[in-house]
């Protein structure tokens, strides 16, 4: 059951079915970059890796638009090979960068160096030649309430959610492997956002999120509900 004290401005769309959910989403960030386009030489389109994306990504890539015109990058990345299983953007590789999508241009955050702080100089080179700001993200939530790769307890959170760079390296404590994540700067400044979730359990999350809204290092995804954020839930 939807009980939730809801915030001025933060819409809520839900759907029964969980395709139905994703097929709504992608229509909306289509018609998003279509309006970009029409303003921007570039549109820039960042997206989240995990579970829920997958069938939002494939409905997306069906989408016509001048995709050769879009770039794409991930809100944040596992810093593993494209070859391992948690690789969001293996993910994106195979269920977006498909069908008329596949003329998009995407930017991996993984680079071929050791570690993300290694990585981070000359991934933050990269990411200047993308058009910012962001025109569409969509992000997602887990159960401990972080969002991209901001994680509470971790010990670079604080230099993530204040740092006017773009990317900033993350070492969650309460998930796998050593993360890239964009900052909250580069993220919150998007035109569009959009938090997808599914599923009883993020609705209890959402719930905790709602209860506290000031205390966003408790649960970073709190930063994201302002005025025109755009959740999407489906059970
Ligand atoms: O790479 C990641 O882990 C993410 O981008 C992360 O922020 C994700 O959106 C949430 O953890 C939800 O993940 P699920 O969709 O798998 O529940």
């Amino acid at each position: 059951m939807l009980e939730l004290s809801w915030p001025q401005g933060v819409t809520l769309q839900v759907e029964e079915e969980r395709a139905a959910l994703a097929h709504k989403l992608a229509l909306q960030t289509a018609e998003w970059l279509r309006a970009a386009l029409q303003e921007k030489e570039r549109a820039l389109l960042v997206i989240s890796g995990g579970r829920t994306p997958v069938a939002f990504f494939k409905s997306l890539a069906q989408q016509e638009l001048s995709w050769s015109k879009v770039d794409i990058t991930l809100a944040d990345e596992r810093w593993v090979d494209e070859t391992h299983d948690d690789s969001n953007a293996a993910l994106v590789k195979e269920f977006l960068i498909q069908g008329p999508a596949a003329e998009a241009n995407f930017l991996p955050l993984k680079n071929s160096a050791a570690t993300p702080e290694e990585g981070c100089e000359q991934l933050e080179a990269r990411l200047a030649e993308l058009s910012w700001p962001i025109d569409v993200l969509i992000l997602g939530m887990g159960a401990d309430g972080h969002t991209a790769s901001l994680f509470p307890g971790a010990k670079e959170l604080a230099h993530g959610l204040d740092t006017t760079d773009k990317c900033a390296p993350m070492h969650p404590v309460t998930a796998l492997h050593p993360r890239m994540t964009l900052s909250y700067n580069a993220l919150a400044a998007a035109r569009h956002q959009a938090l997808h979730i599914t599923g009883e359990d993020k609705l209890t999350t959402l719930n905790k999120v709602l209860a506290k809204l000031d205390a966003v290092a408790e649960m970073p995804v709190r930063g994201f509900i302002r005025p025109g954020l755009n959740v999407f839930w489906s059970p």
